[in-house]
């Protein structure tokens, strides 16, 4: 591992799944933010994803390596212009394996992930109660989240509702969810405008999911 750690705690929120409050100090996170600004503007545009119902999702989605649509990955963002999805960066899969290795207290060089998942939440955006199936490798999911909290659902594997644990993200979290719980439905209930600590960070709030799609 050779990032610094700036971890301020620890707190296992289920098997397989930690909380590791502000772990990104506010350089980093003014670096991630800024990067999925840039993201966001293309080649492929962050977008309100439509659902196979007919839903609209809140958040709008951008994607790095592979691109995600309901349900499946591709390399072109086929339900948006066709384009080809930016490179997910090595520096950004590091850092999934420092925030990896310091949630598991153990080595984590072998964590590949291959997609991001960039959600960008306005003071209205939320996320339903779901699990992150589309992968076909279990490796874990790594989030960090960037500007506003917000109140997020970690729930079981079964189904929407309870058991279900509420914590706040706010802006430097890592969350990790692997092994046991990585198929725990989750979602995001609100978004709490204003709570950003940083007014150089974009208002709203950013979220980025590292994935292992286990495409080839
Ligand atoms: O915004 C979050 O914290 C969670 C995002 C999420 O669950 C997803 O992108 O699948
Ligand atoms: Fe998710």
């Amino acid at each position: 591992m050779t990032l610094p750690l700036f971890g301020m705690g620890r707190r296992e929120v289920g098997p397989g799944a930690v909380h590791l409050p502000g772990w990104l100090d506010a350089d980093r996170q003014r670096r991630l933010a800024d990067a999925c600004l840039r993201w966001a503007a293309g080649p492929v545009p962050a977008r309100h994803t439509l659902l196979p119902g007919g839903h609209r999702m809140s958040a709008r989605t951008v994607c790095l390596g592979w691109h995600w649509q309901p349900y499946r990955y591709s390399r072109t963002a086929d339900d948006v212009n066709g384009e080809p999805v930016a490179p997910l960066p090595d520096w950004l899969a590091e850092w999934g394996r420092a925030a990896l290795a310091e949630s598991y207290r153990q080595p984590s060089d072998d964590y590949r992930p291959d997609t991001a998942l960039i959600n960008f939440y306005d003071a209205d955006a939320r996320m339903g109660m779901h699990q992150d199936s589309d992968e076909k490798a279990r490796e874990p999911v790594v989030s960090f989240s960037l500007g506003d909290s917000c109140l997020f659902r970690f729930g079981n594997t079964e189904n929407r509702s309870r058991p279900y644990t509420d914590l706040t993200l706010a802006s430097g979290d890592v969350f990790v969810f692997g092994g046991e719980s990585r198929l725990a439905y989750h979602g995001v209930v609100r978004v709490e405008p204003g709570s950003s600590p940083d007014p150089a960070l974009p208002a709203g709030r950013i979220n980025i999911t590292l994935r292992a799609t286990g495409l080839g």
